[in-house]
Order: C-alpha cells, then structure tokens, then sequence
C-alpha cells in the first residue's frame, strides 16, 4: 500500500493550526490566529485574539463604533500574535516562523521583531492601505523580517470527527452495514 497524497503540506498545516486557534475568539466581527513554528517545524505557540486573562467578556465591550473609544474593543483587545508569542512554550524563539490570518499590526510587529521571529507568513493583507500595515512592513524590511503571503491550495479543510470512526470501520470487511449508521 502506498501512502497518502493528500496530507497537508507544512504550511497549510500551520496556517489551518492557526485557523483552529481563531475559532476560540469571542471577537464577534473578526476571529484571528496565530501559530509559531521553530526551525525543527514544531509548533511552539499558538494564540488568537481576546481580552487580557481576568477581563471578563462582560465587562469589556467587543464593538468598535462608540464615539467613545473606552467604549470599543480596540483598546482592550489582546491580537493573536501577541497572544501566540506570550503563550509560547520556549524561552527562545530566535528565527521561528509565524503564521497569521492577518497581516500583524504595527504594535504585533514590535512584538515579533523582539522576540526574535524572523519570518511572516499571512493570509490576507486586506488592511494594506492603512498606516499600521505600512509601518509594519517598513519595520520588517528595516530589520531583515521576510513576509510572504500563503496562497491555499484548498480553499476549505474540513475536519471531520466522525471519520476516525469511518476508517476504522473501513478496515472491517464484514462490519455490517447497519452499524455504519452509528457513525453518521
Ligand atoms: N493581525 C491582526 C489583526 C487584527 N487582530 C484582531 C484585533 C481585533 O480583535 C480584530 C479586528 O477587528 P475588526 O476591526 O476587524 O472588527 O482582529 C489580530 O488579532 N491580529
Ligand atoms: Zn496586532
């Protein structure tokens, strides 16, 4: 037999990592996640955009359009980046890799250029326009960070937890039909 041809590449792995960690958000309008990865490719940090641990969700508000900025989730909201690089389960993360849904920040890329992360790897640069993604990528080039996009070749993972049950049921020849139904 021979093995599969339809695993994920690394990079898909780490961006979908990276998208399972967004799931977690409570951000009702935009759910990031972020993934580090060390030079052996093992994932070192994971986090995704919340409020600081002890600010209670009711408390601190998830809008953005009260004229009063306490008021929005901008000045509370912790960004996946910092959370994956503050999370991260070794002093050193010198020339790791980041994976990120969405180009990091202005205030994230001082994150990532001080601990030591020496390469981007994003999903969308929708907010390229703004002043925060251009202070961003004239940081990275000023200090040697490499920034690339992912460009997914599928456009959908789907994980299935029913399939472990599936396969399982696969390798039994003479598992009866009406078992499978359990699985469904
Ligand atoms: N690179 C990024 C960009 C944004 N975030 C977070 C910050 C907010 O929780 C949300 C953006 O909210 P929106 O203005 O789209 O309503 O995404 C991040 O964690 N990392
Ligand atoms: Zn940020």
């Amino acid at each position: 037999m021979n093995c599969r041809e339809d695993y994920l590449e690394w990079d898909e792995y780490f961006m979908a990592t990276a998208f399972l960690a967004a799931k977690r958000s409570k951000d009702p309008s935009t759910q990031v996640g972020a993934c580090i990865v060390n030079e052996d490719r093992v994932i070192i940090g994971v986090g995704y955009n919340g409020m600081p641990k002890g600010c209670e969700d009711g408390e601190f508000p998830w809008g953005k359009h009260s004229d009063d900025s306490l008021k929005n989730k901008y000045m509370y909201v912790c960004h996946a980046e910092l959370n994956a690089v503050l999370n991260k389960n070794t002093a050193n993360i010198k020339n790791c890799k980041i994976y990120v849904a969405l180009f990091p920040c202005n205030e994230c890329a001082k994150v990532i250029i001080q601990s030591g992360i020496k390469e981007v790897i994003y999903l969308s640069d929708k907010h390229a326009h703004k002043k925060t993604t251009v202070a961003s990528k004239k940081m990275f080039d000023a200090v040697g960070v490499r920034y690339r996009q992912f460009v997914p070749k599928h456009s959908k993972i789907v994980i299935d937890f029913n399939q472990i049950n599936w396969d399982n049921m696969n390798q039994l020849p003479d598992t009866p039909i009406k078992n499978r139904k359990d699985f469904e």
